[in-house]
């Protein structure tokens, strides 16, 4: 049966050319049913991994442009299907035509990721390679540029193909017991070599599945609570880190009443910054609420950003103490402007408290000191050294199954220990084995597993 073949726009608006991309059974002879050379050669005949130049005519024979065209002859393309490229000029116009043009001559119009989701469906690539392909478009950072590589290149899926086999060899080991279990002497004989195995697989799943809190704070920012009582300028603060004015600045106590969030990368790494409503007693109850949810982001934060405009009391101390546990705490003094701080030092040593990561001295308004606070918490960020065979789990897909997976392999550990034959405890191995075998692709996943997947990437991908 012949597919569709499809058709989209490959670059973004604005290029000096315009790339539209055409994939499927049919994409050569559409191609060239609008296409013309000079010496009126047939793309038919073209070779794979040939490039031609010539016009583009519209149904009408009307001129639309000049371009250049590339030919991948399947299996050797991006989607391992027939493909073609056209290269245009970049103006919108002509690449709306030329489109209207390819669909009038039996293209239809791309979904969103269809390119990557028929290379998947064609074994270009797994699963998770292609959910790479949306990262690695999405990569705003080095972070999380190399992590996306990484996956793309196929480090996480041999991870994967590692645990599997080891997972399958654990299930032979099991089934060799159930067969020999009528030989008395020989039950249960090694499941010492065994156990070790599990624990071996659990263990790495675990060290998987923990590296998403890594990943994700990578790829999505590591999130910085600002906090403090209201007015000590934690909006003013906010607005310098983010180089804009994202958040409402006044004199008024109580002017932030809902979380404001942005993210900006601090010497390659995106970081999220929370403001916050600020800390007081209140009988307004949205203020309140308001209040409620900066504790609830101080908590979810990696860093937290305490802001003072006076020297806290001791009482203070002990409170925030209680509420940042296991959190680097950066006690941010503000409006150095204003007070001539010349104190500081003696200020800082007499506050110094182990409940505090580090302090810092800054002018929120002025900028003063701003440098020095983004060393301070790119420091305290501990962002782990992550280069092209990293592999962290940046893919809350991945995260889930991983998490499945450890807990079906948890229950095999168990069932060992309390010496369940090996009949009950292979159930749990199918499950965690499905539950890797997810994350690539490898079983037959389903239409809705793969829509959410791919209806996230942009037309053309
Ligand atoms: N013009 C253009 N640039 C592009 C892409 C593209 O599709 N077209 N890509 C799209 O994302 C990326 C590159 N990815 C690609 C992946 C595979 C093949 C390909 O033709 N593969 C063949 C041949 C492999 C080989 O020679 O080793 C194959 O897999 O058989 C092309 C591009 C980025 N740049
Ligand atoms: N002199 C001086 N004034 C500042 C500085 N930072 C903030 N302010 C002023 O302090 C006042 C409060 O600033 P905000 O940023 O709104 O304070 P906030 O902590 O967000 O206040 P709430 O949202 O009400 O909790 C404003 O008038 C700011 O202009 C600073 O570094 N120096
Ligand atoms: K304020
Ligand atoms: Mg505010």
């Amino acid at each position: 049966m012949r597919n569709d073949t499809i058709c989209a726009l490959a670059t973004p608006a604005g290029g000096a050319i315009g790339i539209i991309r055409i994939s499927g059974d049919c994409a050569i002879s559409i191609a060239d049913s609008i296409f013309m050379t000079k010496n009126r050669k047939s793309l038919r005949e073209a070779k794979g991994n040939t490039l031609h130049y010539g016009e583009i005519h519209d149904g009408q024979a009307t001129l639309l442009d000049e371009v250049v065209v590339s030919v991948y002859r399947a299996p050797h393309s991006y989607t391992g299907e027939d493909c073609i490229e056209i290269s245009c000029h970049g103006s919108q116009y002509i690449l709306q035509m030329v489109l209207q043009a390819l669909i009038d001559a039996g293209c239809k119009q791309a979904q969103p990721g269809e390119f990557t989701k028929r290379a998947y469906l064609n074994g270009k690539m797994d699963l998770s390679q292609a959910e790479a392909v949306a990262d690695l478009i999405g990569s705003s950072n080095k972070a999380s540029h190399k992590l996306a590589l990484s996956q793309l290149k196929g480090h996480f899926s041999s991870e994967l193909a590692i645990l599997r086999e080891q997972l399958l060899k654990l299930t032979s080991l099991l089934e060799l017991e159930l067969d020999f279990s009528d030989h008395e002497e020989l039950e249960f004989a090694d499941r010492g070599a065994l156990t070790t195995l599990a624990q071996k697989i659990k263990n790495r799943i675990s060290t998987l599945a923990h590296s998403f809190e890594t990943g994700n704070a990578l790829k999505n920012g590591i999130p910085v609570a600002i906090v403090g009582k209201t007015n000590v300028g934690k909006s003013t603060l906010l607005n310098r880190l983010l180089h804009e004015e994202k958040a409402i600045v006044s004199d008024i106590h109580g002017t932030t009443r809902d979380v404001i969030e942005d993210t900006t990368t601090i010497r390659g790494i995106t970081f999220r910054f929370i403001d916050t409503a600020g800390i007081r007693k209140t009988q307004d109850t949205i203020e309140q609420l308001g209040i409620e949810r900066a504790y609830k982001k101080m908590e979810a934060a990696a860093i937290v950003l305490w802001v003072v405009d006076i020297p806290p009391s001791n009482e203070d101390i002990k409170e925030m103490e209680e509420r940042t546990l296991g959190k680097q705490v950066i006690l941010v003094h503000n409006k150095i402007d204003k007070a001539p701080h010349d104190g500081n030092a003696a200020l800082s040593s007499s506050i110094a408290n182990e409940a505090f990561a580090t302090e810092a001295f800054i002018s929120a308004k002025s900028g003063q000191g701003i440098r020095a606070l983004e060393d301070a918490i790119y420091a305290n960020a501990h962002v782990p050294e992550i280069d092209e065979d990293s592999i962290i789990v940046t893919n809350v897909r991945h995260y889930e199954a991983l998490t499945h997976a450890n807990e079906s392999i948890s229950r095999v550990l168990q069932s060992m220990e309390i010496g369940l034959s090996g009949d009950l405890i292979s159930e749990d191995l199918r499950i965690c084995l499905e539950q890797l075998a997810d994350i690539t692709g490898g079983q037959i996943t389903t239409n809705e597993v793969l829509g959410n997947i791919f209806q996230h990437f942009c037309i053309g991908k």
